[in-house]
């Protein structure tokens, strides 16, 4: 019928003064363009069409859909993405992400000047409202609730760091903290020191320091302190992602599942490891005792999720030998699948930088080995879950979008054995679901 057609904005239209200027002038466009043209309503906000599926046959939708279209890349450029069902081009936003944000153009939208700072930045959300409140947490200290539901790929804060630090000694530590405090406002240095200190004693700057700091990216020695990110407490299942973006200096938390109202927002202080090693590391490192959502459960449920998380390692191990990569692909394409199915086990629909990182190593296996069709694919799970997890302007994101336009970007492109070699278009085009995933996957039977 051609209605299931369109286009989304990637990210999409925020609360900032540039976004809603432009917004205000396609909205002029529109108007312009159809004045007099009974199917088409333009709003204070949105644009109505009274086409429906029933007369879009008549009414020639397509001819609609391609204008508005037109009009919208001229002025957004290329955050506008086109999507057409029927030529299994699908939308880059979930359904009901897009029904929530139709019922939010209902609402009071307030000026740019009034979006407080913490949502002026915000990406894939309802910016017109706050999405957080400070909370006093039982056993926990403070805490951030969510204040309304918030979608999975919600950028719930973007945030610079008061000032960053690497690691070395309590005492130089110590020093180090009251020199960079030296250079702050005294509302930023009360903000500092507002902060949980869970080493008190001597060195009460380092205690507070580590007590919150936040890796400046995977692994790095270099951590940065934040008036509302190290509120946010842990959990060994979050349900939000911290990310370090090394381009823009600034620290990310996007919401990995939906949040319902009155949950506690909650990202992962440590890695994939078994329970006693979280444990301990979390005691030594942050000096507390964790009572989330899984530590609090029975020996034999903590017990399942070892279990599972020690599949975790031994499978990543296993993709990331780069002599089965290159021999036996098949192996290590079995060994992404597989980790696939574990990572949805222990963490139940959440999109993790873990499974961005493994649709990579399977873009990588595909590229290695010249099959085009399969790593494009793979390519674009990569970038969404980096999207949904770390944003569209996460530089990681960024790499992943350029290797789904060109795989053959990819220096290991055709760095092996060339058997699987197929063209960028070889992806077919009307499997249901689980016959494209035995395509993708290479599953038998
Ligand atoms: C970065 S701060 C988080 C904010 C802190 N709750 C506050 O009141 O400022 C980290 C501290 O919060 C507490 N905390 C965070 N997650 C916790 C958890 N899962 N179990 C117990 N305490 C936790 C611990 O005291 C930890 O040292």
């Amino acid at each position: 019928m051609g209605a299931d057609a369109g286009f989304d904005m990637v990210p999409r239209l925020s609360q900032r003064a540039e976004d809603l200027v432009k917004w205000e002038e396609f909205l002029k466009v529109v108007k312009e363009y159809y004045v007099g043209d009974e199917q088409v309503e333009v709003g204070a906000r949105t644009i109505h069409s009274k086409i429906t599926s029933g007369s879009a046959a008549d009414t020639g939708v397509e001819k609609y859909i391609e204008e508005v279209t037109a009009m919208a890349k001229a002025l957004f450029d290329d955050r506008i993405r086109r999507w057409n069902e029927l030529l299994n081009v699908y939308g880059f936003y979930r359904w009901d992400f897009v029904n929530a944000s139709i019922k939010s153009y209902d609402m009071d939208i307030p000026t740019p000047e009034l979006i407080p700072n913490h949502t002026a930045s915000n990406q894939g959300t309802d910016c017109t409202v706050d999405l957080y409140e400070v909370m006093t947490i039982p056993g926990r200290g403070k805490g951030l609730i969510a204040k309304v539901d918030i979608l999975k790929g919600t950028r719930i804060i973007c945030e610079k760091p008061l000032f960053t630090l690497g690691d070395s000694t309590a005492a130089s530590m110590n020093r180090l903290v009251a020199e960079k405090l030296k250079l702050l406002s005294k509302d930023k240095q009360r903000e500092f020191l507002s902060l949980h200190n869970n080493f008190p004693g001597k060195y009460a700057f380092a205690g507070i320091f580590k007590t919150n700091a936040i890796p400046c990216g995977h692994g790095s020695s270099m951590g940065g302190v934040y008036t509302t990110a190290c509120l946010i407490n842990h959990s060994c299942i979050p349900n939000a992602n911290n990310c370090w973006n090394e381009a823009a200096q600034h620290e990310t938390i996007h919401a990995t599942r939906d949040i319902l109202v009155g949950e506690e927002i909650l990202i992962s202080y440590a890695a994939n490891e078994l329970s006693q090693a979280r444990q301990r590391r979390l005691r030594e490192s942050f000096g507390f005792q964790c009572s989330c959502e899984l530590c609090s459960q029975p020996a034999h449920v903590i017990q399942a999720s070892d279990k599972r998380r020690a599949d975790i390692e031994r499978l990543d191990a296993a993709i990331g030998n780069p002599f089965v990569m290159a021999t036996s692909p098949q192996r290590s394409l079995a060994a992404c699948h597989e980790l696939l199915q574990v990572l949805d086990r222990e963490y139940g629909g959440v999109v993790i930088a873990l499974l961005a990182r493994l649709y990579y190593d399977a873009f990588q296996i595909s590229i290695a080995h010249g099959d085009q069709a399969r790593a494009i694919v793979f390519a674009e799970r990569s970038y969404r879950s980096r999207v949904e997890c770390e944003g569209e302007d996460s530089p990681d994101a960024q790499q992943m979008k350029g290797f789904m336009l060109n795989p053959t970007r990819h220096l290991s492109f055709n760095g092996c054995l060339t058997r699987w070699r197929s063209s960028k278009t070889a992806k077919p085009k009307s499997l249901d679901a689980d016959s494209f995933d035995k395509w993708l996957w290479r599953l038998s039977g």
